[in-house]
Formats: C-alpha cells, sequence, structure tokens
C-alpha cells in the first residue's frame, strides 16, 4: 500500500502552506520528510491522513482517490498517524491507553494479543503498565503514542517528530522500535528534525522549503550531502 500527494495545495483560511507537493510513501520502509521550523511538514502529514483538506491536488490510498475520506475511514484502510507531543489519556493507565484502541478490534478474541503485541515492541512500557499515562515521561509517552497506533495494525504509520523533546537515551529506543517496524513490513512516513537519524532510516527522502519539496532522493549516508544543501534553501 502506498500513500501519494499529488499536486497538493493545502493551508488554512488564505493562508496557502503547501505548494504543489508530490510524495508518495513506499509500500514497505521509511520515506523521511524533512525540512526547518515551518516548512510545511505537520502540514503536509496532516493533509496526508485527512485532518486537513487539500484545495487543490489529490490524495491517493494504492492509486485510489481518498482525498474526501475522513480520518477515521483512513484509519481503517490501514493508515495510522501519531502527532507531535506525546498525546495520550493521562488519566488512564498505559495498559488502558492500548485498551482503549484494542477495543474496537474484531474479533473481541484479538484484543489482548494486540495489547500485548503493541507492548513487545516498547519493552519500556511494560515496566510502567499500571502506571498513569499522565505520570509517564515525555519518552514513555511517545513510545505509548506508536504503541497505541500499532493496535491499529497499520500498513501506513505516519509519525511527525517522534524524538523532539525526548531525551537522549530514549530516543535511541523510538529509532530502533521505528527501524525495526520499518522492517517487519509497516511502511514509514516520518517526519524528523534529527537528520542523521532519518537518512539512516530512510529509504527516500523529500525536503520541505516554504511548503514546496526541493529535493528528493535515496536514504543513507551518501544523502547527507545534498539534504544539508536543500535545507539552506
Ligand atoms: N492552524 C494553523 N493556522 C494558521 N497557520 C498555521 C496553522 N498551523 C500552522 N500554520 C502555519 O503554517 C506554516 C507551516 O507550519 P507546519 O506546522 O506545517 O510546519 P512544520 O514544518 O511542521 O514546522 P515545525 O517543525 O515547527 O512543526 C507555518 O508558517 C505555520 O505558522
Amino acid at each position: 500500500m502506498t500513500l501519494e500527494l499529488v499536486g497538493v495545495d493545502a493551508g488554512y483560511g488564505r493562508t496557502q502552506v503547501l505548494r504543489d507537493v508530490n510524495l508518495a510513501s513506499e509500500p514497505e520502509g521509511v520515506v523521511a520528510v524533512l525540512g526547518h521550523n515551518g516548512a510545511g511538514k505537520t502540514t503536509l502529514v496532516r493533509t496526508a491522513v485527512g485532518l486537513l483538506r487539500p484545495t487543490r491536488g489529490q490524495v491517493l490510498w494504492d492509486g485510489e482517490d481518498i482525498t474526501s475520506l475522513a480520518p477515521h475511514k483512513r484509519v481503517a484502510r490501514g493508515l495510522a498517524y501519531v502527532p507531535q507531543g506525546q498525546q495520550s489519556f493521562g488519566q488512564l493507565t498505559t495498559t488502558e491507553n492500548l485498551q482503549l484502541v484494542a477495543d474496537r478490534a474484531r474479533p473481541r478474541a484479538r484484543r489482548a494479543a494486540l495489547v500485548d503485541a503493541a507492548m513487545e515492541r516498547f519493552p519500556a512500557l511494560t515496566a510502567v503498565a499500571t502506571r498513569k499515562a499522565g505520570l509517564l515521561s515525555g519518552g514513555q509517552r511517545q513510545q505509548l503514542a506508536i504503541a497505541r497506533a500499532l493496535i491499529t495494525e497499520p500498513k501506513l504509520l505516519v509519525l511527525d517528530e517522534p524524538t523532539e523533546g525526548i531525551q537522549p537515551s530514549v530516543v535511541a529506543e523510538i529509532e530502533a522500535a521505528v527501524t525495526d517496524l520499518a522492517s517487519s513490513g509497516t511502511a514509514v512516513l516520518l517526519v524528523e528534525q534529527h537528520v542523521g537519524f532519518a537518512l539512516a532510516a530512510a529509504a527516500r527522502y523529500a525536503v520541505l522549503a516554504s511548503g514546496r519539496v526541493v529535493s528528493t532522493g535515496a536514504g543513507g549516508r551518501e544523502a547527507h550531502a545534498g539534504v544539508r544543501e536543500a535545507l539552506t534553501i
């Protein structure tokens, strides 16, 4: 499954942010979206997941036009989104946060297995399974947010700056989980400020500047120079 933005313009009211954006996820692996603050990365992912309607262009899911499809229907098709900011239900425990999403899964008998599988991806969560999410560290809450998205068994996981504001020791755990996910068949669209990690993980990258894609290419170490140059635009 690939998600594709074709000639997309989008913005807020009269403020146009995205300009003629063309970008596709890979059927497997990571596509990294890079760019400075305010470049339009969050606007791009919000448009991709259906929280913002493009003013021009199309969003395709495996070739099908889903531009007008509601976000929750996109989730049902296999598109999951983890927004910036480690959001969770603070009064619920770690496990309850996961169960809340699993409770929608069918058949009922699978629900516990989904929670267990999501926990297994993030061993740090097991230790805080009964703690209220509001009392978790930023890194734990970020892991919980990703684990919650995984309960929907996405084909494509859209992550908006998963390492932002997270202490370095936990960043490595999040990076490892994202890399592991991508290599086990879940495609990832990754917005990331941390260029080193993004390029190491990415099969492909796109650099956004002032709402336009100004550079794209294959990921990996050799992409650094091209990305650095594009980021100076
Ligand atoms: N709700 C909104 N209403 C009006 N303008 C907005 C809104 N959200 C973002 N913008 C503007 O759109 C532009 C792009 O913002 P966006 O959040 O997409 O960038 P970003 O690349 O994700 O930046 P960051 O790394 O800071 O999150 C910015 O100029 C921002 O001020």
